[in-house]
């Protein structure tokens, strides 16, 4: 089962929740949000209380991607404020199975994130308390960056060895995917995709999510 999770990073954020009420519109699975505290990535984008407004407007499953130094420290308050899932980075995390045990006792689903520079050994012996893995494509902490060539590889060595372990977690992949390349890290072993600019940067953004989300359908079935 494919899905097609757009960022709102790249949205006008002036005009924020016309571009959700699109998303929705044009058959998004959910609403990736990213939030960066400046200190794990150079950016500093949104916090728990952007949740809850959207959460309040709109019923969409909430994907929270924290790029922060501190995840521990946050995860109840995004919890409350109507995430759905919570993605934590695998860099700053001393102790992930708590982290990841704190994250389902809340109720949501759990996910670890992989910088393109941190290898997939590091989650060896924690592959299965995961619902999902996110492999970043690009280096995070900016929308519209090009895809990294060589997670490709990484993406399939994830999945072989999901398949190999007999691990059911959803593999999700974020950072430069356009139509050109989505097709690529689908066969590769993606099937939750994250794209942000490729969608909120065109002029009807239900019209690109509903093109994009038929490429990838029919990528999927190819
Ligand atoms: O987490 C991040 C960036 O750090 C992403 O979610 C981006 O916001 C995706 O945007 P595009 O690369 O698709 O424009
Ligand atoms: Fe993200």
């Amino acid at each position: 089962m494919v899905k097609l999770i757009p960022s709102i990073l790249s949205a006008d954020f002036f005009d924020l929740g016309h571009a959700i009420n699109e998303l929705q519109k044009g058959g998004a699975d959910g609403i990736h949000v990213d939030v960066m505290d400046g200190h794990f990535v150079p950016n500093i984008s949104m916090g728990p209380m952007m949740v809850k407004s959207i959460k309040s407007h709109i019923n969409m499953f909430m994907d929270v991607h924290l790029m922060i130094d501190n995840p521990d420290e946050y995860i109840d308050a995004f919890s409350k404020a109507g995430a759905d899932s919570i993605t934590v980075h695998a860099e700053v995390l001393r102790h992930p199975l708590r982290t990841i045990d704190i994250i389902k006792r809340n109720g949501l689903k759990a996910a670890i994130a992989l910088n393109p520079a941190t290898p997939l050994s590091v989650l060896d012996y924690i592959m299965d308390a995961a619902d999902m893995i996110l492999l970043m494509t690009v280096n995070p902490g900016f929308g519209g960056q090009q895809f990294i060539p060589s997670m490709l590889d990484k993406i399939a060595d994830l999945k072989r060895i999901k398949d190999n372990r007999g691990f059911n977690f959803d593999i999700q992949i974020d950072g430069g995917i356009t139509m050109d390349n989505v097709h690529a890290v689908m066969a590769a072993g993606a099937n939750v995709i994250v794209t942000g600019s490729a969608i909120l940067n065109q002029p009807d953004i239900a019209e690109a999510a509903a093109d994009f989300k038929y490429n990838m359908l029919r990528g999927a079935m190819a």
